[in-house]
């Protein structure tokens, strides 16, 4: 028997599994790493998060990234090239965290890659007859697997897609089985580049649990930020939004596009929500001629409002609590327009509930892992097509 067979086999039999989420979101800040210990599998599942840390992306690298972005039109080779480059790129991030952290590469059982999301282009979104929901993230695992010598798990967006998903959001797998609560109707949302929400109801009925995205939540804001103030990454604090006012005529025209209609589970991205389209909207309202202030005002009201729409649309008269996790969160402005649209409801973070909201995505493909080695799949009922029952991950052996 192949010797890696035998090392999976052997790893799916433990009592306790080391493995390591990754993620690279669409912010493309850095890597998150997050070291995690799991005992049990399905809604036994109990993960202790051992090991944290985002290792920053330099200049450098974030340009190499968005120069095959989110794009249309791209260098085809650019993509061949980093697709193997980012790779390599994280396995030395792991390995610099390990030896940071003291752990010895033969204690960690599996990684478990995420990569790097180019390209989402869900049906609604490309809107070409015949061809299929779609996402690419490259940084293949084969060569973080022969790098750190971990048996890598990676790709995990293509079988979701394959069984009648979008590819995202796959928050929900791991939002179930780490965080419903009996009797508590949670929401579990994250503010990244993408804003989405998990719905765990209270009742544990899991053909009402679904993920989606509902809007931007940092990428416009964070792409203006970028175009207008060259040494900035982000509104830090809201420092720039909070010296502006919202202008309501543009938050409208932002709001104005099908995909806010659309029915759940949906998913989005920078494809849609870039520069182009505040520009568009801009032209729209007359109001080009804006402040940058004003301007990051008003895609601050435009994240929160598109998140609180959603929210309302879902839960109209449930008594619900947020449990926030993401980037945004540290967005103050951003928080206060959310609060003051759902009338001050409870918001919380994932830190009450053991895992830190900067490690949730991370921990989140750790937690697919964890399934695809041990767990029983999981139905979510037979309306669900966009939740389907499915294990995710391709294997890589590390020889
Ligand atoms: N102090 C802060 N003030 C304002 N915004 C902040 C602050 N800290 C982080 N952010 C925002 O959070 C972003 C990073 O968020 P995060 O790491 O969750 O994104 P991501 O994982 O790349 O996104 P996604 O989940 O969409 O893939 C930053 O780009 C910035 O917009
Ligand atoms: C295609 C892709 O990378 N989507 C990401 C992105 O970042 C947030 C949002 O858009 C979400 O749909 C998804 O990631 C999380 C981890 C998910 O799948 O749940």
């Amino acid at each position: 028997m192949n010797a890696g067979l035998k090392q999976l086999f052997n790893i799916a039999n433990k009592e306790t599994r080391t493995i390591i989420g990754l993620m690279s979101g669409t912010s493309l800040d850095g890597l998150d790493i997050a070291l995690c210990e799991f005992t049990g599998h399905g809604t036994q599942t109990r993960m202790k998060l051992r090991e944290f840390a985002t290792m920053p992306y330099d200049a450098a690298f974030k340009l190499e990234v968005k120069a095959i972005f989110s794009k249309r039109r791209v260098d085809l080779e650019k993509v061949c090239l980093m697709n193997a480059y980012i790779g390599t790129f994280h396995a030395n991030l792991i390995n610099e965290c390990l030896q940071k952290w003291n752990v010895n590469p033969s204690e960690v059982d599996i990684i478990a890659s995420h990569g790097q999301t180019i390209y989402h282009a869900p049906a609604s979104l490309h809107g070409i007859d015949g061809m299929p929901d779609a996402t690419l993230q490259i940084g293949d695992g084969d060569h973080i697997a022969v790098k750190t010598g971990i048996v890598t798990l990676s790709d995990f967006r293509q079988k979701h897609i394959a069984a009648g998903g979008e590819g995202a959001p796959l928050a929900v797998y791991g939002d179930y089985l780490l965080f419903s609560k009996k009797d508590q109707n949670r929401i579990m949302l994250n503010i990244g580049g993408i804003a989405n929400f998990t719905f765990l109801p209270g009742d544990l009925n899991t053909s009402r649990i679904f993920s989606t995205d509902v809007g931007p939540g940092n990428t416009l804001m964070d792409a203006y930020v970028q175009s207008k103030f060259p040494d900035k990454y982000f509104d830090a604090d809201s420092e720039i939004a909070l010296k502006g006012t919202y202008n309501t005529k543009l938050v409208s025209a932002l709001l104005n596009h099908p995909f806010f209609d659309q029915d759940f589970p949906k998913t989005t991205g920078p494809e849609l929500f870039n520069l182009a389209y505040l520009e568009q909207a801009q032209k729209s309202t007359d109001t080009t001629q804006l402040s940058p202030e004003d301007v990051m005002a008003t895609l601050n009201r435009f994240s929160a409002i598109g998140i609180c729409d959603a929210l309302s649309k879902n839960l109209e008269g449930e008594q619900f609590e947020i449990f926030l996790s993401g980037g945004g969160m540290y967005n103050p402005l951003l928080i206060r327009n959310i609060k003051e649209l759902t009338n001050n409801v409870t918001i919380r973070d994932t830190a009450e509930l053991g895992v830190s909201p900067d490690a949730k995505e991370a921990v989140l493909f750790a937690t697919l892992a964890n399934e695809s080695l041990v767990g029983e799949l999981i139905d979510f009922g037979p309306g669900q097509t966009r939740v389907p029952s499915v294990h995710m991950g391709k294997i890589s052996l590390p020889t």
